[in-house]
């Protein structure tokens, strides 16, 4: 893969742990509309399509029916109220994120963001990475009128950056990763970490299944790759 000249990256079960904040804020959220909480594992099956639909599933199951426009938009409201405030606090980044992110930069990728978080989440998650220099682009779910697993976030990147989707390279946790990299035509790395409604990522059929990102420092700086190493 020495073809490669852009890597997009996934943030949410990709580059960090988000759960444990996510969970909080939707623990608030449904308290504030005096609903019982969500379990943990909920909520992890729950994120992959953006804080509307988050929000929506969290409480599509407190009330045992999908919610009205106004108890959705009361509770989204209430929700980017609480994750504001702890999205960026005891980040958890995934073992070998940070030295990965670098040692690719070192190399003289372009890297780029494109998440379904809303994109006012962002800068500060990054911020606690120390690396928001790295990225050359950020989108968020909210940045385009399409997200994830629609391509059109990951073209946009390739053209504003003037890199074919051919020399680049999508990394992410969801088959809305996968998806989306298919449609774009670009190759796809599916790591078995994240979040992916519970599902294996295998069944979406990445290009490449890694358990560990620092797979993609032998895949794409390296010529001794093989499969078989990182699955
Ligand atoms: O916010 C979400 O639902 C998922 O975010 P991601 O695209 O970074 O995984
Ligand atoms: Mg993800």
């Amino acid at each position: 893969m020495d073809n490669v000249e852009l890597i997009q990256f996934d943030l949410d079960g990709t580059l960090i742990d988000s759960v444990p904040q996510l969970w909080l804020a939707v623990n608030r959220m449904l308290e504030q509309q005096g609903h019982a909480p969500a379990e943990e594992l909920a909520v992890r099956h729950w994120v992959g399509n953006g804080a509307d639909m988050l929000v929506r599933r969290a409480l599509t199951a407190a009330l045992g029916e999908e919610p009205d426009a106004g108890q959705q938009q009361a509770a989204r409201a209430a929700f980017d109220v609480a994750y504001e405030e702890v999205a960026d606090r005891q980040l958890v980044f995934y073992p070998g994120v940070l030295d990965t992110l670098m040692q690719l930069h070192r190399a003289g990728k372009k890297l780029a963001i494109v998440t379904n978080k809303p994109y006012r989440f962002v800068p500060a998650i990054l911020a606690a990475s120390g690396l928001s220099e790295h990225f050359t682009l950020v989108l968020g779910g909210d940045s385009l009128a399409q997200k994830k697993p629609h391509p059109e976030p990951l073209l946009h990147v390739c053209r504003e950056l003037n890199i074919e989707p051919a020399r680049t390279l999508m990394v992410g946790d969801s088959e809305n990763d996968v998806l989306a990299a298919k449609a774009a035509g670009m190759a796809v790395v599916g790591l078995t970490y994240g979040y992916n409604y519970g599902r294996d990522i295998a069944d979406s059929a990445p290009d490449w299944v890694m358990s560990d990102i620092r797979g993609l420092v032998d895949l794409l700086l390296t010529d001794e790759y093989r499969k078989d190493n990182h699955g």
